[in-house]
């Protein structure tokens, strides 16, 4: 016991945590500049192996990478043994643990959790580990394997690659060689598994013109490349932004984030992409999915995570009437209250629609009840979860008619080519061809489904952002004390006006959100309500943006 905690403290030593830094273990784990992350790198593998040890010795993952952030940003997220996020309750452990100022209090830190979670350190304790492009990457691995030292962690090095293949491997890995094996717990094994499925869905039918594939210079152009080779002439992929080595080239002017949030074609496109046309971005660790196209004008329009949802939905509600599996198995789809109003809509008038707070993991939770739950968040995360008992019904099922045995089979490849352990860009991205393929649809079909509102997002900087609380999945404030009443005010003088506040889980700001029949009207609505939150919040000191209202 003794010999532990002294090769545990040795090695702490080499790891110490920056003076006056506070970490936070957020939505998306830790996330923060590179340079500062050292001493929660080795914690974070400290933790990993505890809780693999807790687990009696499953496999756990951790991802280092900042996903969207600037190249220069840094973090670590941990992956639990069925590929989905680290339990809530073991995020408060991971902020304790790299809070710690010195190495006497990260062994006693360490010492009482033992204790009070009761961990058998004699058990055997496995991580899988991958890391993205970022330069800083190798470094801070460095830390995490000391971490993994500490413990006597097994550990298995996945190397570059991207966050959904990561929670891949983690579930392939702890369900190998039982009935519900997850697929070969190797790189191969992902995109023989993904590769194959799509080939499938689309046996027969015309290849679909090629798409073009903004990589935002990270490691998804090293899986798009590896996903050519093996999907053959079945789809032409059109890689751009691949130049992973180029400083500062990682998710500037590029890639998932960045077209959803400034509305725009990646800047490698502007005069390249041809109308009609479609293309679509991945983000840093090829987690997120952004389509667009330009129009015959020119025009440029983005299919969101919430056109993604619906155009999945739509497809699966059909292949199962089609399949004679009408009543048996039930679809839902879950959202938060940044999707579009008029996606909501659209899918509530074909199926049931659940709106969860923001955050993949509460999206993920709510998806579990259904027989098949389709989630996205409307910057473009999302997957499809179906149950254990409706891969069991899927696999059993006899159909009577050669439609039903066609649907059927592509039910079962859907559950193939769709990643259900987290999002994934590329998996989502070959469900989209799969289905466009079989609806003969063009992007500007798909974008036809339903007409997006106009909207506008607005942050507002406050003296605290603690102080916004909300319920009814974030949609209305109770805390400032009669803010709603004020917000729900002007709301109302607006046609199809649809507004809500919220702090925000990844940044120092409170959000504005609105919506309203006309462009100029979702504009002024969200200047409006940020004016208002700044007003009644003492904002922020530097001065009110002029912007608002
Ligand atoms: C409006 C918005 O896009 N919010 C994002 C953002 O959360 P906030 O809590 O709003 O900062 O980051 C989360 C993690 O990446 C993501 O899940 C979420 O969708
Ligand atoms: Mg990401």
């Amino acid at each position: 016991m003794s010999a532990f905690f002294d090769l545990l403290s040795e090695l702490s030593d080499r790891h110490p945590k920056p003076a006056n830094l506070r970490f936070q273990y957020g939505t998306a784990g830790f996330r923060t500049q590179a340079h500062i992350l050292d001493s929660v790198l080795f914690r974070v593998g400290v933790l990993a192996g505890l809780r693999s040890k807790k687990l009696d010795g499953k496999t756990i993952g951790v991802m280092v990478t900042a996903s969207h952030n600037p190249e220069q940003d840094n973090g670590v997220k941990l992956v639990d043994p069925r590929g989905d996020m680290l339990e809530a309750a073991w995020e408060v452990h991971a902020t304790t643990f790299a809070n710690a100022a010195t190495t006497d209090d990260f062994v006693s830190a360490v010492e009482s959790f033992v204790k009070s979670a009761k961990i058998d350190l004699s058990k055997p304790s496995r991580v899988v580990y991958g890391r993205d492009t970022r330069p800083s990457g190798p470094a801070l691995v460095a830390a995490l394997e000391d971490g993994f030292k500490a413990i006597g962690v097994e550990a298995r090095d996945a190397g570059v690659t991207t966050t959904p293949i990561l929670h891949y491997l983690v579930r392939a890995i702890n369900t190998k060689g039982t009935k519900d094996s997850y697929g070969d717990d190797s790189e191969e094994g992902y995109l023989v598994k993904l590769t194959s499925a799509f080939k499938k869905l689309v046996a027969g039918k015309q290849a679909p013109p090629p798409l073009v594939v903004d990589c935002a210079n990270g490691v998804g152009a090293e899986a798009i490349s590896k996903f050519q080779t093996h999907l053959g002439n079945s789809i032409k992929l059109v890689p751009v932004n691949i130049e992973t080595t180029k400083p500062g080239a990682l998710n500037n002017a590029c890639g998932a984030d960045y077209v959803k949030t400034s509305q725009k074609l990646p800047a490698s496109l502007v005069g390249h992409l041809q109308p009609g046309q479609r293309a679509c971005s991945l983000d840093g660790d090829a987690d997120r999915l952004m389509y667009f196209y330009l129009d015959e004008r020119g025009q440029f329009h983005m299919l969101d995570g919430d056109k993604i949802a619906a155009l999945v939905a739509a497809f699966i509600v059909e292949l199962v009437k089609t399949a004679g599996l009408d009543g048996e198995i039930k679809l839902g789809v879950v959202q938060t209250a940044y999707a579009n109003g008029a996606s909501t809509k659209y899918l509530a008038e074909r199926l049931p629609v659940r709106c969860v707070p923001t955050g993949v993991k509460h999206l993920h939770h709510a998806a579990e009840r259904f027989d098949v739950g389709v989630y996205f968040e409307a910057n473009g995360h999302g997957t499809v979860l179906f149950s254990q008992e409706t891969r069991e019904k899927l696999a059993d099922h006899e159909p009577s008619t050669p439609a039903q045995s066609t649907a059927l089979n592509h039910l079962r490849s859907l559950v193939q080519l769709i990643n259900q352990t987290v999002g994934d860009a590329i998996s989502d991205m070959l469900l989209v061809e799969a289905i466009l393929t079989h609806k003969s649809y063009s992007g500007e079909e798909w974008d036809s489904l339903y007409v997006d509102l106009p909207n506008r997002l607005v942050k507002v900087v406050v003296g605290d952002r603690h102080a916004f609380q909300t319920e009814d999945a974030e949609r209305r404030l109770v805390s400032p004390k009669g803010l709603q009443a004020k917000v729900d005010d002007l709301v109302r003088r607006y046609d199809g006006g649809r507004s809500f506040v919220r702090p925000s889980g990844t940044e120092d700001v409170v959000r504005v959100y609105a919506e309203a029949t006309i462009r100029s009207q979702a504009d002024e609505l969200a200047f409006r309500v940020a004016g208002l939150v700044y007003d009644e919040s003492g904002g922020d000191p530097s001065g009110r943006p002029k912007e608002f209202l």
